[in-house]
């Protein structure tokens, strides 16, 4: 099983990078790319680490060497926002970054399971669809917006305000991932109840929580060690399904079929050729019925961004 990262000197791409070293399954290979000239260094020091994944990094204009024979990319190239600003400000300098390497994607690795991590991945995401459209190897099974950040901090922050195991803890999270389009299934968490109150302020500060860490890294950048264990999470969930494995689930933003939008974020199952099956994402409340119907056209409008940035 090969996996490349796309974006992998930048701070996710190096956390990232490190946990799938130590986490993918024997006998893998783990590439690595950035435009950064770091990015071999930063290969060969993760190298030292004695686990059984064999680790290249390549640098430069060009990431087709890092592509070839892949069959997982995960992208985090791209800038980071900074106090003040909105994900979508990041549009002007990322949508170019995502549909230049998808499009290098799909030409080297048109059947590799791609996860979109580059910010607005509401709209990021439509771009690399409309490119790989554009190329002819569309497959809306492969295609992805890693959404995983607002699943682990949903878990968190749930476990933490009930004082449950986090382990225990498992909240879908529906939607876009962005502000109001990020909406945890709160409803659905298992063995708890929540007042009104508490779903209202629960559901605010997950919708923030990027913010808040954008805030607390006062200009030094947005998440990376939280989405490099997001997006390893997700990475291994898309391995696992390719090797065979049942019953992997996991909430990703795909072209899904929903009655929503063209790309909704919902529970699906992975297998050995990407999304296997779509889930419902079953019943929800009054309040989380309408938050879903309060972002549609937010998230409409995201994605028609993105379409249209392509044609
Ligand atoms: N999906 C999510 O939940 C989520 C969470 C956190 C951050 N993000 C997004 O991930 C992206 C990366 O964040 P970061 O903190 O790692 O930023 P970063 O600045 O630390 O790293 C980005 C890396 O991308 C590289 N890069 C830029 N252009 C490139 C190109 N054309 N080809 C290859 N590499 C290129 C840079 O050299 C850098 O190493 C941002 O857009 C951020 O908003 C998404
Ligand atoms: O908030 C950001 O800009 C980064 C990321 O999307 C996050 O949710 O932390």
């Amino acid at each position: 099983m090969k996996v490349a990262v796309l974006g992998a000197a930048g701070g996710i791409g190096q956390a990232l990078a490190l946990l799938l070293k130590t986490q993918l399954p024997a006998g893998s290979k783990l590439s690595l790319y950035d435009i950064a000239p770091v990015t071999p260094g930063v290969a060969v020091d993760l190298s030292h680490i004695p686990t059984a994944v064999e680790v290249k990094g390549f640098a430069g204009e060009d990431p087709t060497p890092a592509l070839e024979g892949a069959d997982v990319v995960l992208i985090s190239a791209g800038v980071a926002r900074k106090p003040g600003m909105d994900r979508s400000d990041l549009f002007n300098i990322n949508a170019g970054i995502v549909r230049n390497l998808v499009e290098k994607c799909a030409t080297t690795c048109p059947k590799a399971l791609i996860g979109i991590i580059t910010n607005p991945v509401n709209t990021t995401v439509a771009i690399a669809a409309e490119v790989l459209k554009k190329a002819g190897v569309y497959d809306k099974n492969r295609l992805f917006g890693v959404t995983t950040l607002d699943v682990i901090r949903s878990e968190t922050f749930v476990a933490e305000a009930k004082g449950l195991n986090v382990a225990d803890v498992k909240v879908p999270v529906i939607g876009g991932h962005s502000g109001v389009t990020i909406l945890p299934l709160l409803s659905q968490v298992e063995g708890v109840s929540f007042t009104d109150a508490e779903i209202a302020a629960l559901t605010t500060r997950i919708q923030n929580a990027g913010t808040e860490v954008v805030e607390a890294k006062a200009g030094g950048g947005s998440a990376t060690l939280s989405m490099g264990q997001a997006a390893c999470r997700f990475g291994l969930s898309l391995v696992r399904g390719l090797q065979g494995e049942a019953n992997v689930v996991e909430c990703a933003y795909v072209d899904g079929g929903s009655e929503h939008a063209e790309f909704f974020a919902q529970p699906v199952v992975l297998g050995k050729n990407g999304v296997e099956e779509v889930l419902a994402y079953g019943e929800v409340s009054v309040f989380e019925a309408n938050a879903r119907d309060a972002m549609l056209d937010t998230l409409k409008a995201d994605i028609q961004l993105g379409i249209d940035f392509v044609k």
